[in-house]
């Protein structure tokens, strides 16, 4: 049972206003956004009246395949769009003013949708879902699994819409952790760099059979990486010295069971440290957190108060993938809202 404090932390989380920077599009479909994907698509394909997400995931692999599933809810472009729509909509009465949604570019043949039509669709929906309190920004994603040739095309997609659209502004590295390899990918990560200015954020060392590949993907000098779980003597130097920002998924880690509990996440140490880092939900429709739930279980786990609870999420904004004139105006933002808001400060 929630008691009063937790409420009204529960309530300040709400209304701190927060930066997300590590949410995929296709993990971060509400219950009800499935449910209502699941209603618009039931009458073609009746076998979806079944879907349902598991209570409880047991080990990563778990996780990873219950994106089949979901992805036969987002298989067509209006359902690209309603979903994208619906998360960004969710995301800003968490609190969020500041969103970076990602994705991974995806085909279905059989629904006539191209890479590049799901992208347009996920685009379309940001730019029509512009919220009056919040800015939405895309990163587009290189799946581990990818061939060279399939990351050069996400690329070419990515300088493709910079063209017509100013949303896009990263490129990421995802998909399941005990597949593929960074090293056959890396031209297509330099070259996004190089011609399209984007900035690169890396799922990085989220398992021990990542760890070999560390040297690779920090010799491109990452502007983010996520997760960061483990890090061994190579990793950390390098991360420390070059104070690369660690996009932080407690949430995730725990339910993937990358990290035995929240008092074992190595957010600890980044605090400890004080290394950049930025709270983040990953997949808040898969684990069923969202971002103020990951800002409370960091404030119960770690004991900080609303003070430093104000300071992380402040921070945070200097490691968005937005200009300097955008990160000015969200720190003005961010300091009028505590000037207005002192009160909340008193527990
Ligand atoms: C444990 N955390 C994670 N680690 C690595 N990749 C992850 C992930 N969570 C999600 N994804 C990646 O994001 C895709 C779903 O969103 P999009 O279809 O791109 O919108 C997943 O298929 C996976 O490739």
């Amino acid at each position: 049972m929630t008691n009063l404090s937790d409420s009204n932390l529960s309530d300040f989380c709400l209304k701190l206003p927060k930066i997300e920077a590590h949410a995929h599009i296709n993990g971060s479909l509400s219950p009800s956004t499935m449910r209502a994907l699941v209603a618009r698509k039931v009458d073609v394909n009746p076998e979806l009246a079944a879907f349902e997400i598991p209570d409880s995931l047991n080990c990563i692999d778990d996780f990873f395949s219950l994106f089949k599933f979901i992805y036969q809810l987002t298989d067509d472009e209006a359902s690209v769009t309603f979903a994208t729509q619906k998360v960004i909509e969710e995301f800003a009465a968490d609190g969020v003013r500041y969103l970076e949604l990602r994705t991974t570019p995806r085909a279905n043949a059989d629904k006539g949708m191209t890479k590049h039509s799901y992208l347009q669709a996920v685009i379309q929906a940001i730019e029509q879902q512009q919220q009056a309190n919040m800015k939405t920004r895309l990163i587009i994603s290189i799946d581990r699994r990818n061939t060279l040739e399939e990351a050069q095309e996400t690329v070419d997609l990515a300088l493709h819409f910079q063209q017509c659209s100013n949303v896009v502004v990263g490129v990421d590295l995802c998909g399941d952790v005990m597949k593929g390899s960074f090293l056959a990918l890396k031209p297509a990560f330099e070259r996004a760099r190089q011609q399209g200015g984007f900035k690169l954020t890396l799922h990085f060392n989220e398992v021990a059979e990542n760890i070999p590949e560390a040297p690779e993907l920090l010799s491109i000098r990452p502007d983010r990486l996520g997760h960061a779980t483990l890090l061994d003597d190579y990793s950390r130097t390098t991360v420390y010295q070059q104070a690369i920002p660690v996009e932080i998924c407690m949430t995730s880690n725990v339910f993937s069971k990358t990290v035995a509990t929240y008092e074992d996440h190595h957010v600890k140490q980044l605090l400890e440290e004080d290394h950049p880092f930025i709270l983040c939900t990953d997949d808040k429709g898969v684990f069923g957190s969202d971002l103020s739930n990951e800002y409370v279980l960091a404030a119960k786990t770690f004991g900080l108060d609303r003070h430093q609870l104000f300071e992380a999420s402040f921070k945070s904004i200097d490691y968005v993938f937005a200009d300097q004139e955008t990160k000015d105006q969200l720190k003005a933002d961010w300091l009028a809202w505590k000037k207005d808001n002192q009160d909340l400060f008193v527990a």
